[in-house]
């Protein structure tokens, strides 16, 4: 039994000999992938307003000076990520941000929301009606969210960082590990596609890392929901200097995910904070939500590569590059999507209608995603818009 998990209720059993395995884990025991992915997003920071302050963290705002980005602000964003052939509208914003601040609440209630998680809703109502796919990174939400929200998500996602207990998580009100993996499997409970991950250096050990990895494997393996796992390493930015993990550290904690994680789940790095050429032969297979539009809001000060770049990128590992939906493929109502690999969607388990609609249609975008999904071989990077 996982004892971080035991406290929410989430019973996650721990073999000593796959910690070991996955923790002794060497780039040379994993094969490059043969492929990699990105998907193009519009980064909506919905709020900086959060109920915890992580240390690594920079974005979130010190009460009384964050605000909401109204929907009209919104609608307007969505509209230039879609005009710039964007697939993916990210939302993120703190944790639960209308429990510590009442600005916030009584902006939502002036607006007729009740929380953020209905004001979530709505903003991704909107995205859809622009034509986008909302993925939603909203931190810790409990099963009633997840419900209120799944309707209208493609796919969503949470970082565990990492099961261990760290000073980085400081403070009363405070990111938990238990908390964490309660909200993976309610997101799996709800049957959500879903995005998770490590955060490495910030005070975790090399077990801890192999035990992170086998939780996320384990909820994977009862809810089949994970379709990425992030290794992201911390950034040093204004307000904090965290020291950047070794490119050593990064190359071993990938090839660990890999071995731990089944070849259905992919293995991510953000190409804008990671070395990423360096970590290419440990079984990266994807390189996230890169935006041609936008900021990466949470590490503002490191810039997204131009999509010229990461086709470089995969010309240097020799492997094609496809540009992908926020949800994967094999959760995509079959006839729409590229492969049969896994999933369950034939049963219309996985999206939504509302989500389908959007893929299938008619307009520019339903084409842009039916073309993305359905094509067989690479899919050529778009022409790179202005200022990229
Ligand atoms: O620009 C960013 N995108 C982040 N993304 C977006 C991600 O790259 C893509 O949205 C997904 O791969 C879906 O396409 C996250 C998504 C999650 O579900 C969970 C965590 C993250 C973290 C980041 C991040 O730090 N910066
Ligand atoms: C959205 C995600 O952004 C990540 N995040 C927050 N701050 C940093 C940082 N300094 N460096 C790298 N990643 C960070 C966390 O993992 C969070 O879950
Ligand atoms: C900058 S983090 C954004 C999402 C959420 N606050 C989390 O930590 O998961
Ligand atoms: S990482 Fe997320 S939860 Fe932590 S302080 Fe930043 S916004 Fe809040």
């Amino acid at each position: 039994m996982f004892p971080a998990a035991e406290e929410y209720g989430v019973e996650i059993d721990l073999d000593e000999s796959d910690v070991a395995a996955v923790r002794s884990t060497t780039p040379a025991d994993v094969d490059a992938t043969a492929e990699l992915t990105f998907a193009r997003n519009v980064f909506v920071p919905l709020t900086t307003a959060c109920r915890y302050t992580c240390t690594y963290c920079t974005y979130y705002d010190v009460p009384g000076e964050a605000t909401l980005l109204s929907p009209e602000e919104v609608r307007e964003r969505v509209r230039v990520g879609a005009d710039a052939g964007c697939t993916e509208a990210l939302f993120t914003f703190g944790d639960d941000p209308d429990d510590r601040y009442t600005r916030i609440h009584d902006q939502l209630a002036e607006w007729g929301y009740d929380d953020i998680v209905g004001y979530l809703r709505r903003c991704c109502e909107i995205a859809l009606e622009e034509g986008l796919l909302p993925h939603s990174n909203p931190g810790d939400l409990t099963a009633a969210d997840f419900e209120r929200v799944a309707p209208v998500n493609a796919s969503m996602g949470v970082m565990l960082e990492t099961t261990a207990d760290v000073a980085a998580h400081s403070g009363s009100r405070r990111k938990t590990p238990g908390q964490r993996l309660h909200t993976i499997r309610a997101a799996g409970e709800a049957g959500v596609p879903f995005t998770t991950g490590l955060l490495v250096g910030i005070g975790e050990t090399w077990r801890d890392r192999a035990e992170s990895l086998l939780a996320i494997a384990d909820l994977h393996d009862r809810y089949d929901h994970i379709q990425e796992v992030i290794v992201q390493n911390v950034v040093p930015n204004e307000r904090s200097d965290f020291e950047r993990p070794a490119v050593a550290t990064m190359r071993r904690t990938v090839a660990m995910a890999r071995a731990a994680l089944p070849p259905e789940v992919s293995v991510q790095v953000p190409p804008n904070l990671s070395p990423t050429r360096e970590l290419l032969d440990c079984g990266v297979d994807d390189l996230g939500g890169v935006s041609p539009v936008t900021k990466d809001y949470i590490n503002p000060e490191y810039e997204w590569p131009a999509l010229r770049e990461l086709r470089e990128i995969a010309d240097t590992a020799g492997v094609p590059l496809h540009e992908r939906l926020p949800v994967y493929d094999r959760y995509l109502p079959t006839g729409v999507r590229r492969d049969s690999f896994g999933g369950r969607s034939a049963d219309g388990r996985w999206l939504p209608e509302r989500v389908t609609d959007a893929i299938d249609a008619d307009d520019v975008h339903g084409q842009r995603y039916r073309s993305v999904a359905r094509r067989e071989g690479p899919l050529a990077v778009p022409r790179p818009v202005s200022g990229d």
